[in-house]
């Protein structure tokens, strides 16, 4: 091998434990070097170009309105015998079939937890009962050993926290597992939502999902499971009840019902108080950033003479936090009393209704004084349970809100099904990853992407129609799904022939961008077509479409990761060798700013590339685009943002990049294009002139105006 090493794509960071990147991360066959786990999923090895090769080529896939005029009932492409299932919608990623069959992986551990319970449960409920009857040795009213009962407790006090830890521990093992699964499982849902899906939501609400939604789910068990809460509670509860109503019948329901009634009316009460906690914990906040801010900006501060409106602003938040802090003092203490209270209310009613019984010899002291212990677990457990529910219903809300996001109908289902069909190819032994790619997609829902794989031409020839084919956007209508009503693209043909520059040019806002995003595939015309070798796109798996589209646009995005596995992102599904890294930096003409850094290939772009310059990046994005060598080829506004010199390396680098592709070139700047092979001229929605730089120039129209404007601007 001429080189060993090997750029593991894609490069994605990863915060996780060393475990558990060792257990998602496959050894690749091939020794890498670059030992940076490329997925939190064990996706490495697997991963190797693996076309179909089919023969004939079956249905052809369609998605969007069963309307589709191009896709009409007469289009021989479609094969109505062979119809799609009918749309459903996808299941709900959370519910509880998948929260059973999640646990259902841990049967053993779960046993194990249960037991535990019970034996904990058990230790805690025999021990007012033993102190009772010690109470009667100890006052010689009960024959018995005092060092036997010590015994007794010795056993008690020992089994009690091994149980205890037991079922703490196995409970947390199971749980946080079921929460991995799940977290990765949204995470892959979110992955294959059409792209409207990202206009639609914020990365702050996608990220609230999966960090703080998935959180409170996770805090019903992690936060339920010390000794006062959830299911500890409730056996607790359940348990007391039982017994009182084992050792005295007829005092049981008055007692029984006045414990359980003055907690849960002091459990509920301050449950109601948590708004003056949460409310505490916002004025802290705006106290935090009114110091940050202050701090931060201390600069503008002075130049505008502010620190009196900077006090005075402080001030404010100052007396706010002190209110809402006396609140909150006032507030602790009538909880931590009135918790006492509901104690003495019932030890009271214990001591009249019982201390009577005891009198009159209708109860024995032993039990009498089981009863007073009791009171004590029976009043913190049924808290415990209130505040239980309570977080139950928190929880309950994100699970819904979780559910409310990602139980649409948006699924990118020619993205979803190319990705489990790369994924089905794979041979993985892993079990988690198995449940990460198939709990999400009921089975019902599997055979339909396996359908659509049966839809699905051939992808082994999509390559050689790309490098030999024209691209066609044939009368294509267009609007973004947030705006419906605003048509775009209206009617609009353009020929990209193979292996020319096809220039777009036009004023603001007249769709350029968008004929991007429809070539990307982002998203799928409303009507008409795009056509690769007089074949429409969508009969082509999207993710083998991705393999023939290289987009370089103004602001490259680069991982978080090495120069060398940024440019090796390139071809994320193989493994890349160093040589043809640095071969693809240096036809970008970065190879020479590469190796002056102190780290060369291996030196850390930081978050989205930010300790690169603006021209480095995008000629990194272009290396990128090199490696990839994908016969189409878009740049949007590839050179706008660059300085003169950035820029001459940067066109020198994209011309090289362009020999032979078929190539969109979106400019503003119209000297930058006037050697295309032919201009296209956008205006609404539509292409309005079309021919050479001089052929247009030549027509008088809207390009020559826009020529003269922008040589009047630089004049
Ligand atoms: N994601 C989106 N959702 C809704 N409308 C959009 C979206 N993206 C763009 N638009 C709208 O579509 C129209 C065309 O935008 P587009 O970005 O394609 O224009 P453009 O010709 O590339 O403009 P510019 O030269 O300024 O980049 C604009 O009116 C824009 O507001």
């Amino acid at each position: 091998m001429a080189s060993a090493t090997l750029y593991l794509a894609p490069p994605i960071r990863i915060r996780a434990s060393k475990q558990t990147l060792a257990s998602f991360t496959a050894p690749s066959p091939f020794h890498p070097l670059y030992s940076l786990p490329s997925s939190p999923l064990p996706l490495r090895s697997t991963f190797h170009r693996a076309p179909l090769r089919t023969k004939t080529i079956p249905l052809a896939y369609v998605t969007g309105p069963a309307s589709d005029p191009i896709f009409s009932e007469s289009d021989p492409k479609i094969d109505s015998s062979d119809s799609l299932p009918e749309k459903d919608e996808p299941p709900s990623v959370i519910n509880w079939g998948i929260m059973w069959k999640l646990l259902m992986k841990h049967k053993m551990r779960l046993a194990l937890c249960t037991v535990a319970l019970i034996g904990c449960t058990s230790c805690t409920l025999s021990m007012p009962l033993i102190s009772g009857q010690l109470f009667e040795v100890l006052i010689g009213s009960r024959p018995g050993s005092l060092w036997r009962m010590l015994g007794e407790f010795a056993v008690l006090y020992a089994l009690e926290p091994i149980l205890t830890i037991i079922f703490v521990i196995n409970m947390n093992i199971v749980w946080e597992k079921v929460m991995s699964t799940l977290r990765a499982q949204i995470f892959g849902r979110i992955l294959i939502q059409k792209v409207e899906f990202f206009d639609r939501y914020k990365v702050g609400e996608l990220t609230g999902l999966l960090t703080s939604d998935l959180g409170s789910l996770k805090d019903i068990v992690s936060e339920n499971v010390s000794r006062d809460r959830g299911f500890r509670a409730l056996s607790e509860v359940l348990g007391t009840l039982c017994i009182l109503f084992a050792l005295s019948p007829q005092l049981a329901p008055i007692l029984g019902v006045l414990m359980l009634s003055v907690s849960l009316f002091v459990a509920v009460y301050k449950r109601s108080t948590l708004p003056v906690f949460k409310a505490h914990g916002m004025v802290q906040a705006s106290l935090s950033d009114c110091i940050a801010e202050t701090f931060s900006a201390i600069r503008t501060v002075r130049s505008f003479g502010g620190e009196k409106r900077q006090l005075f602003t402080f001030a404010n938040q100052v007396l706010s936090y002190q209110t809402s802090g006396i609140k909150l003092g006032t507030f602790k203490s009538i909880n931590e009393s009135i918790t006492r209270v509901a104690v003495y209310v019932s030890l009271m009613a214990l001591y009249f209704f019982g201390g009577s019984k005891v009198k009159a010899g209708e109860l024995s002291f032993a039990i009498w004084a089981a009863f007073v212990g009791y009171t004590f677990t029976l009043t913190f457990a049924v808290q415990g349970l209130v505040n239980t529910l309570g977080d139950l219903r928190g929880s309950l809300a994100a699970v819904e809100r979780i559910n409310s996001v990602l139980s649409g109908v948006e699924i990118d289902e020619a993205l979803a099904y190319g990705l489990e069909r790369e994924l089905k190819q794979k041979e993985v032994d892993d079990e988690n990853y198995k449940l990460l790619f198939s709990i999400n997609s009921a089975e019902r829902y599997q055979s339909r992407y396996l359908h659509y794989m049966s839809a699905l031409k051939s992808s082994s020839n999509l390559f050689s129609l790309a490098w030999s084919g024209d691209i066609f956007l044939e009368d294509v209508y267009f609007s973004y799904p947030l705006r419906p009503d605003v048509e775009v693209l209206s009617g609009l043909n353009l020929r990209l022939n193979c292996g020319t520059v096809t220039a777009l040019v036009g004023p603001s806002g007249a769709g350029k961008s968008t004929i991007v995003q429809l070539l990307a595939r982002f998203y799928e015309p409303a009507r008409g077509r795009i056509t690769v070798a007089e074949e429409d796109v969508r009969t082509f798996d999207k993710s083998e479409w991705a393999r023939v589209v290289s987009i370089v646009n103004q602001e490259p995005v680069l991982f978080s990761a090495s120069l060398g596995e940024n440019i090796a992102y390139g071809l994320p599904d193989d493994d890349v060798s160093r040589d043809d890294v640095i071969k693809a930096a240096k036809a970008a003409n970065a190879h020479d700013f590469i190796i002056s850094l102190p780290q060369g290939y291996d030196t850390h772009v930081g978050e989205r590339g930010g300790l690169l310059s603006g021209g480095q990046r995008q000629r990194i994005a272009i290396a990128r685009a090199i490696l990839k060598n994908a016969p189409i080829l878009i740049l949007d506004e590839a050179t706008s943002a660059l300085d003169a010199v950035s820029e001459r390396l940067i066109q020198d680098a994209l011309n090289h990049l362009m020999k032979g592709r078929t190539t969109l070139v979106i400019a503003h700047r119209l000297s930058t294009v006037q050697n295309a092979h032919q201009i296209a001229l956008c205006s609404d929605g539509r292409v309005a002139e079309l021919g050479t730089h001089f052929e247009l120039l030549a027509k008088k129209g809207q390009y020559a105006s826009l020529v003269g404007t922008q040589r009047l601007a630089f004049e």
